[in-house]
């Protein structure tokens, strides 16, 4: 088995990603099934043709794209535009531009995305445009200067229980709306471990989307 989504979607998080970049080890090809409806499928794109974007959010019926190279916000904007078209008889998607983090961050960038995209995702930059396995320097977040709710990525493991759980006592964490897990929990490129999943949320004490109430 090379991908496990099915077994993912117990643990019920609120989005499941789908890679969509063909040199990924996690390149995804393979088929969605039922998966409940209140998790949101976010397909990851690496400047793709808007065609193809389009295509695969039909194709698997896709609420989210996670945008991880230099996707313009004019490409952020015709692609949300384009998924309410009648003729393509899709639901507009959301839309999470993806900011690579170093040592420092210019914030500046945000500006241009404030007004065609719903998420930002900060994640570490590496040789990849995603999937490098390390994190960056949170604190950097002390200067975010937005009130968009952002996704925290890059490396996340079972190891940063701790700084997790500081983080999100800190002012710069007022936005964080997703924590985002990927390599750092797999046995190999797409499998995912569910009983190092299963861990993590109860060490985090998070609860998911379903139990919230
Ligand atoms: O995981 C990949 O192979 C990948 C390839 C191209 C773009 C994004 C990719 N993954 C996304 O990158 C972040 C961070 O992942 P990690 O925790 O550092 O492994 C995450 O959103 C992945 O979905």
């Amino acid at each position: 088995m090379k991908y496990n989504p099915m077994e993912v979607a117990t643990l019920r998080p609120d989005y499941l990603g789908f890679i969509f970049w063909e040199p990924s080890a996690r390149y995804f090809d393979g088929e969605i099934k039922a998966i409940p409806p209140d998790i949101e499928k976010i397909g990851v794109f690496v400047d793709a043709d808007i065609s193809y974007v389009l295509d695969q959010i039909e194709k698997y019926d896709l609420q989210g794209v996670q945008l991880h190279g230099n996707e313009t916000p004019e490409y952020c904007k015709e692609l949300v535009e384009y998924t309410g078209r009648p003729d393509r008889f899709l639901k507009p998607v959301r839309c999470i531009k993806v900011f690579s983090v170093k040592e420092k961050f210019d914030f500046s960038v945000l500006k241009e995305y404030e007004e065609v995209c719903d998420y930002f995702l900060f994640d570490t930059k590496g040789k990849l445009p995603g999937g490098n396995g390390y994190t960056f320097d949170w604190s950097l977040l002390k200067n975010y200067p937005s009130q968009k709710p952002y996704f925290l990525s890059g490396g996340i493991g079972p190891e940063n229980v701790e700084e997790i759980k500081k983080f999100l006592q800190t002012p710069e964490s007022k936005y964080c709306h997703v924590l985002d897990v990927n390599s750092k929990f797999e046995d190999r490129p797409g499998l995912k471990n569910i009983e190092k999943l299963e861990e993590f949320i109860k060490a985090l004490g998070i609860r998911q989307k379903r139990n919230k109430n």
